[in-house]
């Protein structure tokens, strides 16, 4: 089989020299031959992608991070052309989602013995996204969060001076007045941030919405309303361990379509790029994109052959016993 191989040399932690050629190796033991096209900073990958797709390119395999991953998806959607997933990443929440082991010979693996299937994406405003839409905090800690993210990798000192920056900025942040419509309801709060996910896992694998699968149509919307900042805290702090906090005024509603508008206007990201402010309409893009994952069965067999060794892996996420089924509340939102 032929196929282009997206590559982004710079995701993950820590700098890998042999990267292409393992990549290669791995693929051509499972009879794939790749045109290899790299990213760069400029090019990350979405026009690597289209232009792939554009040439009729059946398959399209992405090695990178969540953003990387995303790029491509965004390339490839709507069109025939199929995505592969290679996890380099820190996090590797696509992965995660989707089942996709980050071992590099099960991930080719998975482009052999795994499915073709359809997958949903999202849209906010114009900006196609595969995870999430963060909407007020959040958005306005993300910057500092990337910055915090590549100091580590590089320069210590400028980590913490953005963190200390992030600490302030939740520190000074004031709930806004918020009024939200979807699928023919309102709500009307007072929030610190809204969340609507495409995906069960993002950001520091926050499983905010783990009850969300990536081809059921709809999108999660999530908020917990009137909250103190120790609320939220408690919140993302339990949602990293895939709980959900007991807490009355946390909400969570499936929709296709939901517009949120803020007073004063609120900072809006979408899988972690600030696409401006509020007024934001966002709306599931059902089956947009083709991706090879997992069959049941090829989850099982990984699952087996990693089970001692990993005990951080994608597979805890999956399985994890005490990620338990959220209500979903339908108390507040009144009919339109
Ligand atoms: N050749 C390159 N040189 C420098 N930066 C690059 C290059 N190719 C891509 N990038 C940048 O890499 C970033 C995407 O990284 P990616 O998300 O894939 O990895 P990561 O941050 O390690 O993973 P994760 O998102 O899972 O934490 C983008 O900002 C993109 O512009």
């Amino acid at each position: 089989m032929n196929a282009v191989l997206i590559v982004n040399p710079t995701s993950g932690p820590s700098e890998n020299s042999q990267l292409v050629p393992d990549l290669t190796n791995a693929l051509q033991s499972q009879g794939i031959q790749a045109k290899i096209c790299p990213t760069t900073a400029e090019e990350n990958g979405q026009g690597l992608a289209t232009a792939a797709a554009k040439s009729g390119a059946k398959l399209v395999v992405v090695a990178g991070g969540d953003g990387t991953i995303e790029a491509v998806a965004r390339g490839l959607a709507h069109t025939q052309t199929a995505l592969g997933i290679i996890p380099l990443g820190t996090r590797n929440n696509i992965a995660a989602s989707l089942n996709i082991p980050t071992d590099m010979a099960q991930a080719v693996q998975v482009l052999i013995e795994g499915e073709r299937s359809q997958f949903d994406l999202g849209k906010a405003n114009n900006h196609y996204f595969m995870e999430v839409v963060g909407i007020g905090l959040e958005a306005s800690l993300f910057p500092c969060g990337d910055d915090v993210k590549e100091g580590i990798k590089s320069n210590y000192w400028a980590a913490i001076k953005s963190f200390v920056a992030g600490f302030k900025t939740f520190l000074q942040f004031r709930p806004h007045r918020l009024v939200l419509r979807f699928d023919g309801r309102r709500a009307r709060l007072s929030t610190l941030q809204v969340n609507v996910c495409n995906s069960p896992r993002y950001g520091i694998e926050f499983a905010l919405a783990p009850q969300a699968k990536m081809n059921d149509g709809k999108l999660d919307l999530i908020y917990i309303n009137q909250p103190s900042k120790w609320d939220h805290f408690r919140h993302f702090f339990a949602a990293m361990r895939g709980k959900h906090l007991p807490h009355e005024r946390l909400k969570m509603y499936q929709a296709s379509t939901i517009e949120v508008r803020a007073y004063p206007a609120l900072e809006v990201h979408a899988d972690g790029e600030c696409i401006g402010t509020t007024p934001v309409i966002v709306e599931v893009v059902p089956k947009a994109l083709w991706i090879y994952v997992p069959t049941p069965e090829l989850v099982v067999t990984f699952t087996q052959q990693n089970s001692a060794a990993e005990k951080n892996s994608i597979f805890d996420f999956i399985q994890h016993p005490h990620i338990s089924e959220p209500q979903i509340p339908n108390s507040e939102a009144s009919e339109l």
